[in-house]
């Protein structure tokens, strides 16, 4: 049975769009504009906006969110770290979801999830700041048991499983990345959390984890810009869009 999501999908697509904004800020110009990119992402079946305001802003700048942020017909889900800084701006801008992941200047993207059991308060603080603003919260961590667990403990009614290790995997460890994002998904239905996940999904290695019942919404990016290149913006988007169903639908028929 395919468990439908409230837009009546039975898995939906969040499209990041960082890295429109990496091209536009390659050479300082205007284009590409990540609202465009965002509103023609929603025509070809996103279902979700996502975008990082990074500390160092090296792709999406907070005019972008501000932007953004009031024209798409979906919702908004802003990824930012967890600082007095990007939660006073995400409750300014008040987005339908925050993300909430850590953050590194050096590192060349996101390396792993959020340790919720290590900054439990600080995290469990920022989860009540945003909630007052009525803004839901997301929790961007690695598919460990007392992760999801703390992620619970503290409140937060989605978790997003870090899906770089299971991107990254050789074969000889690509199944055991995916069993591990399958228990995760488990533990976190288990415990009343909406199951999202991403990083580093493209078109082929989409497929498993979207297989997997009980995930939500998949966010994406690098993927489909790269992809956007050769096949054009909303080819890419309805591409893979299409590929999550069918999988989900496959793997519901099995
Ligand atoms: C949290 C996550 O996995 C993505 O948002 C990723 O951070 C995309 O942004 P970068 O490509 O700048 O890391
Ligand atoms: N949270 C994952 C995301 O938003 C997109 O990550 P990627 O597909 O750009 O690796």
């Amino acid at each position: 049975m395919s468990y439908l999501q409230p837009t009546g999908q039975v898995i939906e697509l969040g499209v990041n769009i960082d890295h429109v904004a990496t091209v536009r800020n390659a050479r300082g110009t205007v284009y590409p504009d990540p609202l465009k990119a965002a509103l023609l992402a929603e025509e070809a079946g996103a279902d979700v906006i996502t975008l990082h305001l990074r500390e160092d802003r090296r792709h999406i700048k907070d005019a972008d969110v501000r932007a953004i942020r009031p024209r798409l017909a979906t919702r908004m889900n802003l990824e930012c770290a967890v600082t007095t800084e990007m939660l006073d701006i995400a409750c300014a801008i008040r987005p339908q979801d925050v993300c909430l992941v850590p953050e590194k200047r050096e590192e060349v993207t996101t390396e792993g999830g959020l340790d919720v059991r290590r900054y439990f308060s600080e995290v469990q603080a920022a989860v009540r700041q945003l909630q007052a603003e009525g803004i839901r919260v997301s929790l961007f961590i690695d598919a460990e048991e007392d992760q999801i667990q703390a992620a619970a403990e503290l409140g937060a009614p989605v978790i997003e499983l870090h899906t770089g290790r299971y991107a990254e995997a050789g074969d000889d460890a690509l199944h055991q990345e995916l069993e591990r994002i399958r228990q995760g998904v488990d533990i976190g239905l288990a415990r009343g959390l909406q199951v999202n996940a991403g990083h580093g999904l493209h078109y082929t290695n989409v497929q498993a984890i979207a297989a997997i019942p009980g995930i939500a919404e998949l966010n994406i990016g690098h993927a489909i810009v790269a992809q956007a290149v050769f096949d054009g913006w909303q080819k890419a988007v309805r591409d893979m869009k299409a590929i999550m169903i069918a999988a989900r639908m496959g793997a519901d028929a099995r």
